[in-house]
């Protein structure tokens, strides 16, 4: 494998007796999508908070980009490019598509703005978050406030926001969830838009999408992971066949 743009060691986390994500190992290529999957409560979120920063393990390494971020928050990841997509939640409803992705420029950007002329500089915002919009097939709907947008749109705009961030792994936590079917068709056709160009680290219950996006697939039962492969030995796979018994997605 080309050098990993993630590589996750050991990693452990305990909520009171449970353990949450037990000795977890991983290495993420870049370039392309990396599924996690596995049944309902696995550890899926609570491993996603230890990557970009939300958690600190208990024990284990997280290493991007050949650097050990472990002990980095979240702004700090972020900047290096280790960016996840936000829930709904952080979306400002009342502020158009364009000044939301705008934020997420700036708040990449940090205090380099200062040093610009104020028109300049929101030339230059204004061009950025354009851009991430694009990306997603958003740019119609720029001017429209973040509030009026349709749940579909609402789930592009979160992706333009961590385009916005300009990252070299993107988080992406569930990001088809409460979408309708069409809405699913259209944010899996971004989404293999989007890895042609990103690594993405992808989270998502839903096994078609998965097995339509994922180059790889590590597959988290009870905190630990069973197995990481191609998406053809994932399905052939016994033991994870037998996680999901009963849950005949996979089949
Ligand atoms: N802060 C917390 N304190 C105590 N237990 C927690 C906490 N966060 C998560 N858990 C427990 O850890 C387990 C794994 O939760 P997590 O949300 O990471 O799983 P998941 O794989 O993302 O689940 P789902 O697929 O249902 O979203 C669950 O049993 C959950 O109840």
């Amino acid at each position: 494998m080309a050098e990993p743009i993630l590589e996750v060691a050991g990693l452990r986390k305990r909520f009171g007796g449970l353990a949450v994500t037990d000795d977890v190992s991983f290495a993420v290529a870049p370039g392309g999508i990396h599924a996690v999957i596995g049944p309902n409560g696995a550890g899926k979120t609570t491993l996603i908070h230890q990557l970009s920063g939300t958690l600190r393990p208990d024990a284990g390494t997280v290493r991007f980009a050949g650097r050990d971020v472990t002990a980095l928050p979240l702004q700090r990841r972020a900047r290096l490019g280790l960016a996840r997509s936000f829930q709904i939640t952080s979306v400002i409803p009342g502020f158009s598509a364009l000044e939301n992705a705008a934020l997420a420029v700036q708040a990449r950007s940090g205090s380099s703005f200062r040093f610009w002329r104020p028109a300049a500089a929101e030339a230059r915002l204004n061009a950025a978050a354009m851009a991430a919009l694009d990306q997603v097939g958003l740019a119609g709907r720029a001017a429209a406030p973040a509030g009026a947008l349709s749940h579909g749109e609402k789930r592009q705009l979160e992706l333009a926001i961590a385009l916005a961030m300009e990252p070299r792994l993107l988080l992406l936590d569930e990001p088809l969830a409460g979408a309708g079917p069409e809405e699913t068709e259209r944010l899996i056709d971004i989404l293999l838009g989007l890895k042609r160009r990103y690594s993405i680290l992808l989270v998502e219950h839903d096994m078609q999408a998965v097995f339509a996006l994922a180059d790889r697939i590590s597959v988290l039962v009870y905190g630990r992971v069973i197995a990481t492969d191609a998406p053809a030995a994932i399905r052939a796979d016994p033991a994870v066949r037998a996680a999901y018994l009963g849950e005949d997605e996979v089949a």
